[in-house]
Formats: structure tokens, C-alpha cells, sequence
């Protein structure tokens, strides 16, 4: 509170009970209303707002006020030359005609008359002063562009129950000494200030993708899935691309698709025995496979890459649970692979993916479909249809197709597959076990559920933590279209149509 203001108020509510209007005072308003509220707080002054309309000087008509009218400023300067005044000249010269002070006496202006009063320059003075002049002249002059309306607030003051011109020291804690001296009973105790806003509390707020990340797992657990560990980003070509049969000469393999480490120079190779099966396969075929016939690499496969796909862990995985002893399983998983793409508003050059697998005797490709069905109605997305596709490690692939019914078309939405005999069959696994396997982005759901249409603004550098923290803990109109006044199935359908796996 500034200690000399409220000095001032006090003094002055002593002598005369109340003040009619703060703005005698000619102090600043906030700085005034401050120190009226810390006294209103205390009981020692009442007050209420006045508003008033008043009229003041534009900056030109603080011009004309100092150095005359721009009419007076023509005549002042008619016979010697108009040039040094500037745009006086040109508002000046109609009204100097008006008023009678100047003539044209050819191509020149003359003095009609020898002096002159400006009026012009009075009404400012008067206006000023607080002296308004009858409403023509104001609307001439606001025309004029040498007054404005404005508003000024102040304050009508007078004594409150607990006026004194002492200022007394208010607690805002009853602490230990006041409780053991006796002072609480005659201290002053501050009151609270229940409208006061909180503190904003610090901490960490969940960035849109963990929130997505986390409806995903949930279906996922909901289903029976187990997480596969994801957290290594760095894989051998062996784990991302051999054991999935996809032959050293894919172009997915090029440096243009795939980043590759330069140290380590090499990975460790998998077991002699999987790593021959897995080479034999590539290169004479078996399990009624006629393989790809080319000289298998080892340097090849030892080579580094940051993982293009989660499928590299499921193949891990997969391997474990042959080396264990089969068992049906399921898992899943969901986090970052980095493809080498041209960035654009919606391709990054890493992203997440939500990946599943579903290992099984005699599993078919109905069960397949039947599943996506069931899956992708979790999230809210009925309307599915699926289309034959290409990946090196499943026959038969297929996308996975959503209608669109704003687009009014059929998106594709993830891709999915039964993995092939010729990764299956080298990892030991029992003959008649199916391996099912799908993934999609979890980015472009994301984006969709939060209305950001720039992939760039929900990962990397440019995101806003404003943005991130100031988002909704829960989304209520946007799950999974489960709960009750969740999204409507359309746009559930809508909004994961668009979400299209990254391939
Ligand atoms: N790995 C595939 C997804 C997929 C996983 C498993 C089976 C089929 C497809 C991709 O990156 O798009």
C-alpha cells in the first residue's frame, strides 16, 4: 500500500468526514483504488466508484493550444510564406477564409484584417480547464480532431466504522509468540480475502500424446494384452528387418528411409542357430518358401539403425516365446520409431506408433478381422473395411479402412497382417501357430482428439508448454466413445478415420 496516499486520504477524510470526488487529488487511478481497498479491508473508509465523461486535448489539439490555431498559424504566416507550416497550411488556410482574416489577391494570400483573436485556441484553454463549451462547438471541435471523450474513474470517500488516522499493523497468522504473549486478544487480524485467486501450483502436466498414449493402453489391458519393452530406440538391421524376412535390397533399407548409427559400427548377432535359419530362409526359402535367393549378409545385418517400426520388438518377443516354450500370447506396445521422411505439417521424422500381436493355434484371418472389429469399437470406429496389401513379413496384409464422412471417403487407418511362415518358422515356433499383427500412429488420433492440424506443433522443438499445460486433465466429450456423453460414434469414426498409419 503506498503509505503516503493513504496518509493523505486520512488526513483529509479527519478535517472535512468525506471526499466528494478523488480525482482533486490528481493521483494516478489504480495507484488510488489500491490504497482505497487496503483501507476499505480495514474498516477505515467506505467508498464507491464514480465514472465521469470528460473531455481533453487531442495531441494536435495540444498543438494548437501551444502554438495557436492552425487558421492563426496562416494568418501569422500570410505575406511572409506558408511553407514552414507544414499540414497547418492546408488546415488552416479554409477556416483563416471563414473567419474573414485572409484574402486571395490573385495567386497570393493577404492579411484582411491587422489582428486577430484566436478563438479556436481559447475553447481549448477552456476545455481544458473543465469549462465545456455548448455542444456545436465541442462536435466542431472533436471534428476537428483537437478534443476526445474519455472516460476518468474516481472515487467518493468518507469515514468507515473503524476510522483513525493510525494505520495499524493487521496479522495475517495467529502464531505461537502472539497465542503465548496474550497479544491475540487485542491484535488487529488481517481478513481473508476469499476471491483472491490461487497461486498457479508448479508442476508437470501430461503432454496430449501420454494422455492419448495412456485410452490406448487401457483398451489394450481391457483386452488381455501385456506391454512388450519398448525402451530402446536402437536396433540391429537384423531385429528391424532380416528376421522379419524383408530382403537386404528393400528399398525400406535405403539411407533415404532409414537412419542408420555410424558407433557402434556393429550389433551383436542373435544365436548361431537363428541367425543361419534366418539366412537360409533368405536365401534358399524353406518351409514351402522359395526365399529370395541372394547371398545373405552378416555385416548387413549387424548394421545400426534407429528402429523404422515397434514390429522390430515384436519379433523379439515372438523369438523369446519359442525359446521358452510356446504359450498363446498377446502384447503390445506403444512407442517411438524414426523413419526418414521430408517434414511437413503432418510427417515428423519420428513418431510413435501403437502396435499389437496375437499369437494363437490356428488362427485365421477372419479372427483377424474380427478382432480389428472389436478393437477399433474400443475407440469408438464401427465402420471398417479392409483391403489386400503388401509388407514383406505378413501374407496376407491387409490396410485397415474407415469412412470418413466429412472427407465422404474411405481412409486408411492402420495396416495389419498374419506374420509369414518364413519369420515365423526359423524362430521354432509350433507349426500350427498363427501370429496376427497391426499398428497404427498414435499421433494423428492425437492431433485429431486436440484440434492441432500441425504435427510440428504437438512434437519437437517448436510445442508450446502453454499449450501442453494449460490442456484438459480429462477429456469428457472426447474418449473413446465408452462412457456415457462421450463423443458420438460419427466423430469417433471420423476422427480415427483420419489417423493413418505412417507407412
Ligand atoms: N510394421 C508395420 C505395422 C504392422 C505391424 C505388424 C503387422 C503388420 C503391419 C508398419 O510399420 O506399418
Amino acid at each position: 500500500m503506498s503509505g503516503q496516499l493513504s496518509t493523505t486520504i486520512l488526513q483529509y477524510l479527519q478535517d472535512h468526514d468525506f471526499i466528494t470526488d478523488t480525482a482533486q487529488f490528481a493521483h494516478e487511478t489504480a495507484a488510488m483504488q489500491a490504497a482505497l481497498a487496503s483501507l476499505a479491508a480495514r474498516n477505515m473508509i467506505v467508498y464507491s466508484h464514480l465514472e465521469k465523461e470528460i473531455w481533453s486535448l487531442t495531441r494536435e489539439g495540444g498543438e494548437c493550444l501551444e502554438s495557436g490555431s492552425h487558421e492563426a498559424r496562416v494568418f501569422n504566416a500570410v505575406e511572409q510564406s506558408l511553407g514552414g507550416l507544414g499540414p497547418s497550411a492546408k488546415f488552416g488556410q479554409g477556416a483563416a477564409f471563414k473567419n474573414g482574416w485572409i484574402q486571395k489577391d490573385g495567386s497570393v494570400f493577404k492579411k484582411k484584417v491587422d489582428a486577430i483573436t484566436d478563438k479556436t485556441q481559447v475553447l481549448l484553454t477552456q476545455v481544458l480547464s473543465g469549462d465545456i463549451p455548448d455542444s456545436k462547438t465541442l462536435a466542431d471541435m472533436k471534428k476537428r480532431n483537437l478534443i476526445e471523450k474519455s472516460k476518468q474513474i474516481s472515487f467518493r470517500v468518507e469515514k468507515g466504522p473503524e476510522f483513525s488516522l493510525e494505520i495499524k499493523r493487521q496479522e495475517t497468522d495467529l502464531t505461537a509468540e502472539l497465542l503465548q504473549s496474550g497479544a491475540w486478544k487485542s491484535a488487529n487480524f488481517k481478513k481473508y480475502n476469499l476471491a483472491a485467486e490461487g497461486a498457479i501450483p508448479q508442476g508437470g502436466a501430461l503432454h496430449p500424446l501420454n494422455k492419448v498414449r495412456a485410452e490406448f493402453r487401457q483398451i489394450f489391458f481391457e483386452m488381455g494384452f501385456q506391454e512388450m519393452p519398448t525402451n530402446k530406440f536402437v536396433e540391429s538391421c537384423f531385429w528391424n528387418f532380416d528376421a522379419l524376412f524383408v530382403p537386404q535390397q528393400h528399398p525400406a533399407r535405403d539411407m533415404q528411409d532409414t537412419f542408420y548409427i555410424s558407433s557402434p559400427e556393429k550389433a551383436l548377432l542373435p544365436s548361431q542357430d537363428y541367425l543361419q535359419k534366418v539366412a537360409q530362409v533368405h536365401e534358399f526359402g524353406g518351409y514351402k518358401s522359395i526365399g529370395y535367393r541372394y547371398p545373405f549378409s552378416n555385416e548387413e545385418a549387424q548394421k545400426l539403425v534407429l528402429r523404422t517400426h515397434t514390429t522390430a520388438i515384436s519379433t523379439a518377443m515372438l523369438y523369446k516365446l519359442a525359446q521358452e516354450g510356446f504359450k498363446p500370447a498377446k502384447y503390445f506396445s506403444i512407442d517411438r520409431v524414426f523413419r526418414n521422411e521430408t517434414l511437413d505439417a503432418t510427417h515428423l521424422a519420428e513418431f510413435h506408433q501403437v502396435e499389437g500381436v496375437i499369437a494363437d493355434y490356428n488362427l485365421t484371418l477372419g479372427d483377424l478381422i474380427g478382432f480389428m472389429q472389436r478393437f477399433f469399437e474400443k475407440m469408438g470406429v464401427t465402420n471398417l473395411r479392409f483391403k489386400p496389401t503388401y509388407n514383406p513379413y505378413t501374407e496376407p496384409s491387409m490396410e485397415i479402412y474407415s469412412y470418413h464422412s466429412g472427407l465422404k471417403k474411405w481412409v486408411e487407418i492402420g495396416n495389419s497382417g498374419m506374420f509369414r511362415p518364413e519369420m515365423l518358422e526359423p524362430m521354432g515356433l509350433p507349426k500350427d501357430v498363427r501370429v496376427h499383427g497391426w499398428g497404427l500412429s498414435l499421433e494423428r488420433p492425437t492431433m485429431i482428439k486436440y484440434g492441432i492440424d500441425n504435427i510440428r506443433e504437438l512434437l519437437g522443438h517448436k510445442v508450446d508448454l502453454e499449450m501442453i499445460q494449460k490442456n484438459e486433465a480429462v477429456r469428457f466429450d472426447k474418449t473413446m466413445g465408452r462412457e456415457k456423453g462421450a463423443m458420438e460414434a460419427k466423430d469417433a469414426e471420423e476422427a480415427f478415420a483420419k489417423a493413418q498409419i505412417v507407412n
